[in-house]
């Protein structure tokens, strides 16, 4: 296993203008997900989960705080646009809740465009390609478009395009809110195994505590603050 960085965030706040006032929706987060873990941050509609995952991708600057991969810091108020994509390019894996795959592009298609971004050559971006739709469980199902695959695949397919560019973190937002019970279930057993094995940092945002099983640690949000953080 590659010796990959832990993701921490320190008291990491974001304010949102709203109207004349301000609403607070991540107060004062510290939370570390050491590589090769996954932690699932579970909180009610509204306690801040959303949020903290958008500063943990660095696609949101936090008001006050930071976010570090080992000892470098990645997101911060001072942060430039510029060098949170580069971050989001080249460090961070994301899956978003709906799987927000290209219906004209088969699943191999999907995760060559990736690497096409990132301007690796045809030949190793195929195999890498090939080699992660085996590692989710559709080695067989490579040629095929989205139309023709589940829900379950569907998001299988956004999971191994996410881990495309080799991230050192894997951010998932609700990816079982689709799924039922016995799917969802196993794509979060996917993703906590692919996590030990590329030793990811990895957080699930959660509502479905009874697909959680495989995770070692739960983080709880209420009302932008973290309530408690223990070993699952
Ligand atoms: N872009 C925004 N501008 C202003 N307020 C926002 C924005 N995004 C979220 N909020 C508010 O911030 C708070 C936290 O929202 P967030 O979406 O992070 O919570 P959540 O736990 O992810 O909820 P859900 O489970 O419903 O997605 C809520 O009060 C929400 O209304």
């Amino acid at each position: 296993m590659d010796l990959r960085p832990d993701l921490t965030l320190d008291d990491v706040t974001l304010v949102y203008p709203d109207g004349d006032s301000t609403l607070t929706a991540v107060d004062h987060v510290s939370l570390t997900v050491p590589a090769g873990t996954t932690t699932a941050l579970l909180g009610p509609s509204g306690s801040g989960k959303s949020s903290l995952l958008a500063v943990a991708a660095a696609l949101t600057r936090p008001t006050s705080g930071q976010v570090r991969l080992g000892d470098e810091v990645v997101n911060s108020p001072t942060t430039s646009p510029a060098a949170a994509t580069l971050v989001r390019l080249r460090r961070i894996g994301i899956v978003f809740q709906q799987p927000q795959l290209i219906g004209s592009l088969t699943a191999l298609e999907q995760l060559e465009v990736m690497a096409h971004l990132r301007g690796e050559r045809p030949r190793a971006r195929r195999a890498r390609a090939l080699e992660l739709l085996d590692a989710v469980g559709l080695g067989a199902s490579a040629h095929a478009r989205p139309a023709t695959l589940s829900g379950g695949q569907r998001q299988r397919v956004a999971i191994a395009r996410a881990l495309m560019n080799s991230p050192e973190v894997l951010l998932v937002d609700e990816p079982t809110s689709a799924l039922d019970h016995e799917r969802g279930t196993q794509v979060v057993e996917l993703l906590t195994s692919l996590t030990r094995e590329a030793g990811l940092a990895t957080v699930i945002v959660s509502h479905d505590e009874a697909t959680l099983a495989s995770v070692d640690t739960r983080a709880r949000l209420a009302e932008g603050r973290l309530a408690d953080a223990v070993a699952a």
